[in-house]
């Protein structure tokens, strides 16, 4: 049977602005998202029409946490380009999951933008990634991205997205935590810890924009911030501990990821991302700790 095999990056969030929650339920945030090489593979197999299903595994184990069927928001990406299209034809998708389920590192997001990019090339329905765009961010505010990957501004709900030209590659260690955080809960508790205060309109802070464009690693880490940080903290006090020890190590900048659990550091170079994550690994802080790279693409074939 054909198939079409794509590999879609990680994000992370290099600062995270979140304003007052709007009617619709959502934050307007002001975000820089990087895309780092940490992938997921997904597999896209020609089926008869209204045949969809999903298998999930990594290298090392099943993953009992990601849903199967029409749960999985790479099978709902797509029906939604069958609807959207009208192509006769159905698909079954393997997915070897890498990037950490439910650690605010936009591992199932980057799943259903590999999907579209999959079953849009399987399917011959021709869309341009212009095309795709809002099918994107009809599943999910940070799926545009993952189409895009590189750095971006993101604004709205995080859906509308705009490159970033910066300079530099960076290094970066990546602390998986022992369980994930739901992303509705954190934003929840982003509005009771926020309920008594005037919350500003989100911006993207001139300093990271000026460290962006330098490709200074000290001046970037200096430049992290995240307004979801309280939130993960408060539904997870011990992350501070894993947040302190990197910075014990010396690492430039040490944030939660997106709505976390995962915890990022910001190395100098390779040898200094291998220090920091050696000390993390032997703490019993994190269940993985890894070393990444970006900015890279977005969801490309392979
Ligand atoms: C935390 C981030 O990863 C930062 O990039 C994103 O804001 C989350 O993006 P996502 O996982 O794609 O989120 P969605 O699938 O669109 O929404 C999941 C839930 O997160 C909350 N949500 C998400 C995005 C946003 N701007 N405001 C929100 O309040 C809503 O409760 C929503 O029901
Ligand atoms: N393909 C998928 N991969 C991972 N989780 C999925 C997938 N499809 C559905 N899910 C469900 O979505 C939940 C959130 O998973 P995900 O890994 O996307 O979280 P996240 O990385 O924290 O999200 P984000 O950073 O975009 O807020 C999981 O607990 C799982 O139940």
């Amino acid at each position: 049977m054909p198939s079409v095999a794509v590999r879609s990056p990680a994000k992370i969030n290099l600062c995270l602005g979140v304003g007052p929650v709007r009617r619709d339920g959502f934050h307007p945030l002001a975000t820089v998202y990087q895309a780092i090489d940490l992938y997921d593979e997904v597999r896209a197999t020609l089926q008869a029409p209204d045949e969809f299903s999903v298998v999930t595994h990594s290298l090392a184990e099943e993953h009992p946490d990601v849903p199967v069927g029409i749960d999985n928001i790479a099978v709902r990406a797509a029906l939604l380009l069958q609807e959207h299209t009208g192509v006769s034809a159905g698909v079954a998708l393997a997915i070897r999951k890498e990037i950490p389920v439910a650690g605010g590192m936009a591992g199932g997001s980057s799943d259903a933008a590999a999907a579209l990019v999959a079953c849009n090339e399987l399917w011959g329905t021709g869309l341009t990634r212009a095309e795709l765009e809002p099918l994107a961010a009809q599943l999910g505010s940070d799926v545009p991205f993952l189409l895009h990957g590189g750095n971006a501004v993101g604004a709205g709900r995080g859906e509308r997205v705009t490159p970033v030209l910066a300079r530099g590659s960076y290094h970066w260690v990546v602390a998986v935590a022992h369980e994930g955080l739901s992303t509705a809960a954190v934003y929840a508790e982003f509005d009771r810890l926020t309920a008594s205060r005037r919350l500003p309109e989100p911006v993207v802070p001139d300093t990271l924009m000026a460290a962006m464009r330098s490709g200074d690693p000290e001046q970037l880490g200096a430049a992290l911030s995240n307004d979801l940080a309280e939130a993960a903290l408060s539904l997870r006090p011990e992350l501070q501990d894993t947040l302190d020890m990197g910075a014990e190590v010396g690492a430039l900048g040490a944030i939660v990821s997106g709505s976390g659990p995962t915890c990022l550091f910001l190395a100098e170079d390779e040898p200094h991302a291998t220090d920091i994550a050696t000390a993390l690994a032997g703490t019993g802080l994190c269940s993985d700790v890894v070393q990444a790279r970006g900015p890279v693409p977005g969801v490309r074939t392979i």
